[in-house]
């Protein structure tokens, strides 16, 4: 049976990333995008990073910064994984990606007109770009497209996403303790990640909703049809 691995995005506080981490969270995200909320600077994140215990992944969010402001940032914020949130070529996510020396993370924001054709090819783009030793392409994180670049809160047609990149990708966009059962158990995704369904305000986390989301994701584990 797949366990659908689960990411906690926006993390500010250390309570916040020990309730995500005694939860069950796999990974735990770091927004480093000044406009958001949910904004860290590099030292914060490296002091939050410092609680992590192993095998829990540190993931960094980039919107379009250059690739060696981006070294910059890990240099001081030891991410194991980075994530580009903005309009970044698949070429500039490999070329930041490589200069700081870690895997990618790439973002496709769905639209409601948004095929999977697009998709599809869109991660094949990626796929390309990828530089094993230096910049791997890790995979597709599918998110809603809003007018903001991300952790908007809002849900996507999932139906949208090709089953063949499901099961490889990591699901985005609104989910919630409400709707991540049934999201697991229709769209079979590598991993979900979210942020806003889980906070008592922007940038703080409710230790109980992350505990109930995670439970949520477990039961949608568990319904019938999780071969993988
Ligand atoms: O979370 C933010 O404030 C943010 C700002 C700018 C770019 C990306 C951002 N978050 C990226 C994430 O991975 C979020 O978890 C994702 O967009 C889902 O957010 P939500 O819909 O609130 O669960």
């Amino acid at each position: 049976m797949h366990r659908t691995r689960i990411k906690i995005c926006g993390l500010t506080r250390e309570e916040d990333v020990a309730a995500a981490v005694a939860a069950g969270a796999d990974a735990i995200g770091f927004v480093f995008y000044p406009k958001s909320p949910r904004y860290v600077t590099p030292q914060r994140a490296a002091e939050l990073i410092a609680t992590l215990p192993p095998f829990v992944t540190a993931v960094g969010l980039f919107v379009n910064v250059p690739a060696e402001e981006v070294a910059a940032i890990v240099r001081v914020a030891p991410v194991a994984l980075l994530q580009f949130h903005g309009d970044e070529t698949a070429e500039q996510c490999a070329a930041a990606a490589a200069a700081a020396n870690r895997p990618f993370l790439r973002v496709f924001r769905v639209k409601p007109t948004t095929t999977g054709t697009e998709l599809l090819e869109y991660e094949a783009q990626s796929r390309a770009s990828s530089r094993p030793h230096a910049a791997q392409f890790a995979g597709l994180l599918f998110d809603t497209y809003v007018d903001a670049y991300g952790g908007a809160g809002k849900v996507f047609d999932w139906s949208l996403i090709p089953e063949e990149l499901a099961h490889r990708a990591v699901l985005s966009g609104g989910l919630s303790v409400q709707n991540a059962t049934g999201a697991v158990a229709q769209v079979r995704p590598w991993a979900v990640d979210v942020s806003s369904g889980v906070e008592a305000a922007k940038g703080i986390k409710d230790a109980g909703l992350i505990a109930q989301f995670i439970a949520a994701v477990r039961a949608g584990d568990a319904t019938p049809g999780n071969g993988a």
